[in-house]
């Protein structure tokens, strides 16, 4: 069995006639959540969609649980949650969920639903039509349609937005008895503080890959005291200034 669930080697992304992801290189190790954070359009949705299988890329050589990125024979393996929620709002929380079970082949549709809407503390809501959801309510419903499948590689797009903290905190949570039980998790974020909930941390600013590392490897690396301070020591390290804005000798 591969070591890594994910491997990326020169991939070169042109969107809108702009080069958005130039040459990127990264492996997301079995069984971990490896944050991928930065700031807004740096390029996080464009790398998750391309491991998806979902991203027209220009160059580049990716491969997934050892398979070429979009093989049919992942679509049962891998799933992916969008930033907005891909759930149908004219049906009940249960009704999409079991939905996807059966189209995934679920022995018992309804017991795996069940316990997907339970995972992501939902139950309470099973029943309601996910039209008349919150925005964190939605979302959290199209990761139970996620969860159903027991993928082994989860791709989560910004899936902590509009949750408020206890939320935020149980999700992150959920996302860690995931890796322990083996799942393999890609999670995107432009909240620094969520990276101390991940073994490993990609940093993407532009389309470049500014670290790799533990949450502790790179505090180590940069002297900073949290990963907010760690990336603004990065980028000035990338940009040849200093904290002040000089440009170093
Ligand atoms: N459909 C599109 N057509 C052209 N350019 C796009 C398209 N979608 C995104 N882009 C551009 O690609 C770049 C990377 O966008 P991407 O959505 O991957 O960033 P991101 O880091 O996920 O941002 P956010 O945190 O705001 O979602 C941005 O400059 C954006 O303007």
């Amino acid at each position: 069995m591969e070591k890594c669930a994910v491997e990326v080697d020169g991939l070169r992304v042109v969107r809108g006639g702009r080069t958005v992801l130039p040459d990127l290189s990264l492996t997301v190790p079995r069984g971990q959540v490896v944050g991928l954070l930065g700031p807004s359009g740096g390029g996080k949705s464009t790398v998750i969609r391309a491991i998806a299988g979902v991203q027209r890329v220009a160059k580049g050589e990716f491969r997934v649980l050892g398979l070429p990125a979009g093989s049919p024979a992942l679509r049962t393996r891998l799933a992916y949650v969008t930033q907005s929620p891909s759930v149908y709002p004219d049906l009940t929380v249960t009704a999409n969920v079991r939905y996807l079970a059966t189209l995934l082949g679920a022995p018992d549709p309804a017991a795996a639903a069940r316990d997907a809407i339970a995972q992501v503390d939902l139950a309470s809501h099973a029943d309601a039509l996910v039209g008349r959801l919150s925005g964190g309510q939605r979302s959290r419903a199209s990761l139970a349609a996620a969860l159903v499948g027991r993928p082994e590689v989860l791709l989560l797009d910004e899936p902590t937005v509009g949750l408020d903290p206890v939320l935020r905190r149980d999700l992150w949570d959920l996302f860690a008895d995931l890796a322990a039980g083996g799942t393999t998790l890609l999670v995107s974020s432009h909240v620094m503080d969520e990276a101390t909930r991940c073994d490993r941390l990609l940093l993407l600013r532009e389309g470049e890959l500014l670290a790799d590392d533990t949450p502790a490897g790179l505090l180590a690396a940069t002297g900073a005291e949290d990963a907010e301070g760690a990336f603004l020591a990065l980028v000035e390290a990338a940009s040849g200034c200093d904290a002040t804005g000089e440009v170093a000798s």
